[in-house]
């Protein structure tokens, strides 16, 4: 159980706040001018990744306090209630145990009494054997041709997870496999992804926890539909279609031989569940021997989450940070934005990651709360974000914290332009920080033979306030291991600010109402009755989806 404890009720909470006060008027840029020493202060190595948070507003004081405050909300006791297997995910009475899935070590960690770590290697030896014959090309379709490719069929967790993955390690990609990933309800998707494959050779993924997903269920069982129209005969469905999943009977029951189920745990929650048989999808498209760095990249990351001091940290400081800007210079949102094309869905990841888990109003003891709690995630890989959005993060009128992201060595070096996207990456969040000021407008008109008259009404325009707050995470290279510490980085910041917001990080109820909304309304779809039984809004526009298809 995690202690009911009000982050705004501590003495911490009360310090930071008068410490706000003194802050809020801060310039980074004299932070910087007053302390050589800056950015060693406010940097941390972890092997080959580098988190540079010494472009925040904040001084040691800062931190120090923000330290205090995650010590008060027992964050210690919680990281080691969490990787000990206590029932956390109080709500749905289930342990959080995604770290188990890559506890490369194998040390005990037990539920209920039994120890997990053996069924976690039985599956992960069973998905390298799998693995193994379809990179290998000796996973035969029912024309006894190798399997070329792979559709994976999920939504939510059971979706972003593998596409950030196979995406973001493309260079590792085997080169006899291509993996599509199908998610949306929208036919479209399955229609489109239909095209591009042969019956004969491809292999479906059926990945859902529940294996009761309206999504997935509904293109599961249309892919299985275009299959047997090829096929013509049940038994090939072994062949070609494998599930991941917790609910054994629901897989039987669609047709799949449980020897092809790939099994997991209530205690992986959908949206953590990449590193357990939701990621077969990965180990066969890169492979399961970059499959295992990935999960031996996430286990050297949680062993650094569970040993090093709160201030040293890295999961720790970036979750204090967020709740540094967000409960106290009252920002609403936080864009992460990656310098690598590979890693181009790695925001929409961390949305679900962090929004699923930290969107919530009701604290531990069942309580609204009065404070904010997770902020809204965004962005796109730049420096397409830079030619788009980030007008707004230099000028507009929110202050927005931003995640800078960058590997040092590219995957293609082509010419120059590594050190141009770098240059952008370096520059940006250099930017944000110094501003440019009123003096320096004026200097630069001067300097191009402009005169007072010239320029004087353009010089608001194009002053930028700056003080705007960025980390830079530098990574020597995007590797399957430095990839594999990174999101496990993320995963534990989303948990460390759900225990200082005192809420439950592991559900998601929230998500349950628009689907039990759509189950009522999809029977009143069929037939020309007009429906009556909503606000008058939603009987206004079920009623003209009707006609409009008459
Ligand atoms: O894997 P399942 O059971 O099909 O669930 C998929 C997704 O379903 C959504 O409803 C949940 O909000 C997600 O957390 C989850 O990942």
């Amino acid at each position: 159980m995690l202690e009911n404890i009000n982050p705004t009720q501590t003495g911490a909470w009360a310090e930071l706040e008068r410490h706000f006060a003194t802050m809020k008027d801060a310039r980074m840029t004299e932070l910087f001018a007053s302390d050589p020493e800056r950015f060693g202060k406010f940097s941390v190595a972890f092997q080959d990744i580098l988190v540079d948070f010494s472009k925040n507003i904040i001084t040691e004081g800062t931190v120090e306090k923000l330290v205090a405050l995650a010590k008060e909300c027992k964050v210690d006791e919680a990281i080691k209630k969490m990787f000990a297997g206590e029932a956390i995910n109080q709500t749905e009475n289930r342990a959080v145990l995604h770290t188990a899935l890559r506890n490369r070590e194998s040390v005990e960690v037990k539920v209920d009494g039994e120890d997990v770590m053996p069924k976690v290697n039985n599956v992960l030896a069973k998905m390298k054997h799998f693995a193994d014959l379809v990179t290998g090309g000796e996973w035969k379709g029912f024309t006894d041709k190798p399997v070329t490719d792979i559709v994976n069929i999920g939504i939510g967790g059971s979706d972003l997870g593998p596409v950030m993955v196979t995406e973001a390690l493309r260079p590792y990609k085997k080169e006899n496999i291509t993996t599509h990933f199908v998610s949306n309800v929208d036919g479209t998707d399955i229609a489109e992804t239909l095209k591009k494959v042969d019956p004969e050779t491809t292999l479906f993924m059926i990945a859902s926890k529940t294996f009761t997903t309206q999504e997935t269920m509904t293109n599961a069982h249309t892919a299985r539909e275009w299959f047997l129209k090829a096929a013509g005969d049940e038994k090939q469905i072994a062949k070609h279609f494998v599930a991941l999943s917790t609910n054994e009977a629901a897989v039987t029951d669609f047709g799949i031989d449980p020897k092809n189920m790939f099994e997991f745990w209530d205690w992986v929650g959908g949206r953590y569940s990449l590193w357990s048989a939701i990621g077969l999808s990965i180990a066969c498209t890169i492979g399961y021997d970059n499959f295992e760095q990935l999960l031996d990249g996430a286990y050297e990351m949680d062993k650094h989450f569970q040993e090093a001091e709160l201030g040293e940290n890295l999961p720790t400081i970036l979750a204090l940070l967020g709740v540094w800007y967000n409960n106290f210079y009252g920002t609403e949102s936080t864009a992460i934005l990656p310098y690598d094309q590979y890693m181009h869905r790695f925001p929409a990841y961390f949305q679900q990651g962090d929004m699923e888990s930290n969107g919530k109003y009701v604290d531990r003891g069942g309580k609204a709360v009065d404070y904010q709690t997770g902020p809204i995630i965004w962005g796109e890989p730049g420096t397409n974000g830079q030619h788009a959005f980030y007008q707004l993060i230099h000028q507009g009128t929110k202050l927005i914290p931003c995640d800078f992201i960058a590997p040092a060595i590219s995957q293609n070096p082509v010419g120059d332009h590594h050190v141009k996207l770098l240059a952008n990456f370096f520059a940006q969040t250099e930017a944000l920080m110094k501003g440019k000021t009123e003096a320096e407008v004026i200097a630069e008109f001067e300097q191009q033979g402009k005169s007072e008259d010239e320029y004087k009404e353009l010089v608001p325009f194009k002053v930028f306030q700056g003080n705007r707050p960025t980390n830079s995470i530098l990574i020597k290279k995007l590797t399957p291991k430095t990839l594999g510490s990174l999101i496990a980085m993320y995963e534990h910041k989303i948990f460390v600010q759900g225990v200082i917001w005192n809420i439950f990080s592991f559900d998601q109820w929230g998500v349950e109402l628009g689907k039990q909304l759509a189950k009522n309304i999809l029977p009143e779809l069929e037939g020309d009755e007009e429906v009556n039984t909503h606000d008058a809004s939603t009987n206004g526009l079920i009623n003209a989806f009707k006609d409009m298809r008459k």
